[in-house]
């Protein structure tokens, strides 16, 4: 069996998605994500320029040896780029292994380690009262767990939270990078009252989360999770930039509410310390920006040694074809924590048709052979690109800051 034929398909629905096709001399195809948000057109190229050439002609069931190909034959190892073409090959090719097989994907990895996927959802609002009234809607809704992010006061715009009530939160705006202004002492004045009114409102049982975006110090990381701690967060997100590893062992040292990092990572290699330390307890990172299925599986099974769990990034900037087997995924591993959920509009849902289903607060996985998540390509040239930036964020003396 050979590769004849792989191509790129971007679309819009809402959103720009990036998404790899690779069919075979026999018929078969397979579908991968390759969405890098704000920086779709750079994966494009990589895909198109230096890893589709190479892959024709390949038997796509060598899975291992295509992927070690594109990682180490490239030279240039690593990065957001490189991962999430290599993620996409991959991806489509366990999709075709697993339809060879006549098999869903997560049979493939193992089997199912649980019948269901626990998810969280993501409440939002300008300010508390709001935010409440999002966090029941969310719970009328199912769900066991919610993240809550709410506006502050003194800061016009922030992350996570929604222009308008009760619109979904979408980050990447506008054509140029939005400029928002950040206040740290602001923001962690009022985090902690957002939590003791959940608490007070929903009491002990709700999963509840809080995602920091990157925007404080270690020590100012350490603060907020101790302030936090009477309220028992399932975990606080991102509380700093991760590039120094070792931050986290300064805030670990100070709290026990637990850490979870790792959404922008796209290797083993940015979360080794993170974990051979115990430093969090959670990992973010995901299939499309981490290499794919091979090389996250690597990432969980080396996470499980020491107690950490996963918690893979879900927002909307990733595709259905991502979330598909992604849980997949989670349905067969074994440190399975949570699963992030932010549900795509209708015109995503109907351009890329799939069979996972949500109930109850958690996603059920379904049996058809593959990942379970198709694109209807007719459908998608509907929605060209539109070019979408992520906001920056300054300090109000004017310093660019971690957004
Ligand atoms: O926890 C999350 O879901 C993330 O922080 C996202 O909301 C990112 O901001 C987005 O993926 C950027 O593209
Ligand atoms: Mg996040």
């Amino acid at each position: 069996m050979k590769i004849e034929q792989a191509y790129t398909i971007v679309t819009s629905p809402g959103r720009n998605f990036v998404t790899l096709k690779i069919v075979t001399d026999q018929g078969e195809y397979g579908i991968g994500d390759a969405t890098l948000n704000g920086r779709e057109m750079a994966v494009v190229a990589y895909l198109e320029e230096h890893v589709i050439p190479t892959l024709i002609g390949r038997d796509p069931q060598r899975i291992e040896d295509i992927w070690h190909y594109l990682y180490r034959g490239a030279y240039w190892r690593r990065g957001p780029v490189t991962m999430s073409a290599i993620a996409a090959v991959d991806m489509a090719l366990w999709d075709i292994k697993a339809k060879l097989a006549g098999m869903p994907l997560y049979q493939l990895l193992g089997g199912k380690s649980r019948d269901r996927v626990m998810v969280y959802g993501h409440a939002t609002g300008r300010d508390i009262e709001t935010c409440l009234e999002e966090v029941a809607r969310h719970v009328e809704e199912g769900y066991k767990a919610v993240r809550v992010q709410a506006g502050v006061p003194g800061i016009a715009s922030i992350y996570g939270v929604a222009k308008k009530d009760g619109e979904p939160y979408e980050p990447a705006d506008a054509e140029l990078p939005a400029e928002h202004v950040w206040s740290t002492s602001k923001y962690l004045n009022h985090v902690p009252k957002l939590f003791a009114a959940v608490r007070e409102r929903f009491g002990d049982d709700l999963h509840v989360l809080h995602d920091v975006h990157h925007r404080l110090t270690p020590i100012e990381a350490a603060r907020l999770g101790k302030e936090v701690e009477p309220y028992h967060l399932f975990w606080l997100e991102d509380c700093v930039p991760a590039e120094n590893q070792e931050a986290f062992g300064l805030i670990r040292q100070h709290t026990t509410t637990p850490l979870a990092v790792g959404e922008v990572f796209n290797s083993l290699y940015d979360a080794k310390a993170l974990i051979e330390n115990q430093w969090i307890d959670y990992i973010r990172a995901t299939l499309t920006h981490a290499g794919g299925i091979t090389h996250m599986r690597r990432i969980a099974d080396l996470a499980g040694l020491y107690h950490v769990r996963t918690g893979f990034h879900g927002p909307t900037d990733l595709s259905p074809v991502c979330l598909g087997a992604a849980i997949h995924f989670d349905t067969w591993v074994p440190n399975f924590g949570i699963q992030e959920y932010m549900p795509h509009t209708s015109a995503t849902d109907k351009v890329f048709p799939h069979d996972y289903r949500f109930e109850d607060g958690h996603f059920v996985v379904g049996e058809t052979p593959g990942h379970g998540v198709d694109i209807d390509e007719d459908l998608a040239k509907q929605y060209p690109y539109k070019r979408a930036s992520l906001p920056v964020n300054r300090l109000e003396d004017g310093t660019l800051w971690h957004w």
